[in-house]
């Protein structure tokens, strides 16, 4: 980058984390901000994770800086620069903690670029404050996660509500919500230890000890659809939650394919929606793991509820004892396919009228700005919070059941076909489907540029920060 040309002009950092959860949404907030005048932005990332944030902003003037990932990290794979590469999700401690071993070469790429005005880094980077600091401009940070989560931790912490005498399953008032009920099993192994140590609580201490010490945080949610964990927040916390999402709708509304270039699996859903089907679909986000054993048993469910569905499953799923087979036995009612696919562009499809989903918090937001309902089943991180709040917040989903009642607990086939069901045909699947439209066009106003509260919030905050009184 030539550093004398941009003199005049605001730059921003952003550095996200090695996950495509994670990854996503700043990519959209690089979109927002290469919209104002005289910004540019440098993504920071690794060489094994250029081509995807490359070919997301191919069509923009982002610059993007590969960074070497650690090399010889004890249990990581040589090549995985990415959680969804990871073998197990087991792993993601030594990964995250891998990458402050890049610090010498982050912090010597940013002497070679023009002054930084502010930085937005993932959370899980936590050791990039130290080189904000160092090179004196501000960082925010980027959790991915919606405040209601980071309320409900905040609330477990401070009063130390999960170490009384309840079971994992049992549930427990949280004194400043009255109204939400949590169990042990909605949060994190770390959150559940009375006396945590070890490299993995190093990481959270560290991680939350750099958020708060940061300029600010941002919020990939918008401030109505969850206001009085907003101002909670905002009030008790000591750095600020700036909401400026959802941030998946930065991008303008997908262009049609030419009828040639469509994938097969859009072609199927116009197929569908020509046949007046609705159909339900099935994803479970870029990272959690599921044993052959669930897969199958979902495989039977959707089968037997008799809906229409089409399934994504991430390359490194297990395969079927005979793909074939199944493929048959599902017949003309399911696909599934095993590849990457623009989730949004599927969710928008007007054939689309329910999400069967993990309750990863882009997914959700995706679903929300679509107006297609959920049915949640969460695995794990801040899955079940999200869930919580998906059908006893805000209900715009229903909730699958596991066989212990327990979150992360197995589903059998008929559980889950009663519950698909009731949400792509019965009365409760009929409340929460239109409390999913109206809160999808609330999200679409919150993102008009000018009047929207997350894009006033944005320039309100990037105003702050650019403003030569506030350099
Ligand atoms: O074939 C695919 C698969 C995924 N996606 C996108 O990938 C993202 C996946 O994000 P999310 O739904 O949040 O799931 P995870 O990948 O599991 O996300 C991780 O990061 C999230 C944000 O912090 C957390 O909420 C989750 O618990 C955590 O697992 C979404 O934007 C999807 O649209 C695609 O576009 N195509």
């Amino acid at each position: 980058m030539d550093a004398s040309s941009s003199d005049s002009k605001y730059h921003v950092v952003l550095f996200p984390f090695m996950s495509k959860g994670h990854t996503i949404p700043l990519l959209h907030l690089a979109r927002l901000l290469l919209r104002r005048p005289n910004f540019i932005v440098t993504v920071f990332t690794t060489s094994g994770n250029h081509s995807f944030i490359a070919n997301s902003l191919s069509d923009t003037t982002a610059f993007i800086i590969d960074l070497p990932f650690p090399q010889n990290v004890p249990q990581i794979p040589a090549g995985v620069e990415s959680t969804d590469k990871l073998p197990s999700m087991s792993l993601f401690g030594p990964f995250a903690l891998s990458t402050k071993l890049m610090q010498p070469d982050f912090e010597k790429a940013i002497e070679t670029l023009p002054r930084v005005n502010f930085m937005v880094s993932d959370g899980f980077l936590w050791w990039t404050l130290d080189s904000a600091i160092k090179f004196g401009f501000p960082r925010l940070v980027s959790f991915g996660m919606s405040i209601y989560s980071s309320c409900l931790c905040k609330a477990v912490v401070e009063h130390r509500l999960l170490f009384g005498p309840e079971s994992d399953d049992e549930l427990i008032t949280l004194p400043q919500f009255p109204w939400i009920k949590v169990t042990r099993n909605d949060f994190d192994s770390t959150f559940r230890d009375p006396e945590p140590s070890g490299p993995h609580f190093e990481f959270i201490i560290a991680t939350i000890t750099a958020a708060g010490n940061s300029y600010g945080t941002i919020i990939n949610s918008f401030y109505e659809l969850e206001a009085t964990f907003a101002d909670y927040w905002n009030k008790e916390n000591g750095n600020t939650a700036w909401f400026v999402g959802p941030l998946c709708l930065a991008d303008a509304p997908r262009v049609e394919h030419e009828p040639s270039k469509k994938p097969t699996w859009i072609k199927w859903l116009d197929q569908k929606l020509e046949q007046g089907r609705s159909v339900l679909y099935v994803a479970f986000g870029s990272q959690v793991d599921i044993s052959p054993q669930q897969l199958k048993e979902i495989a039977i469910g959707l089968k037997k509820s008799k809906v229409n569905f089409l399934w994504v499953m991430k390359a490194k799923d297990p395969e079927f004892g005979d793909e074939s087979e199944l493929e048959e036995s599902i017949g003309d009612g399911g696909i599934i396919v095993r590849e990457w696919v623009d989730q949004r562009e599927i969710l928008t499809h007007q054939s689309v009228n329910g999400f069967l989903s993990h309750c990863g918090w882009n997914s959700v937001l995706e679903s929300i700005c679509a107006g297609v309902p959920i049915l949640a089943w969460p695995m794990t991180a801040d899955q079940p919070l999200n869930a919580r709040m998906v059908v006893e917040e805000i209900k715009v989903g229903l909730r699958v059941e596991t066989c212990n009642g327990s979150v992360g607990g197995f589903v059998r086939w008929e559980g889950l076909k009663k519950m698909v069901k009731e949400l792509m045909e019965g009365e409760t699947g009929k409340v929460v489907r239109k409390n999913a439209e109206e809160y999808g066009e609330i999200a679409k106003k919150a993102m008009e540029e000018g009047s929207g509260s997350s894009r006033r919030n944005l320039d309100e905050l990037v105003d702050a920060l650019c403003n030569p009184r506030n350099p």
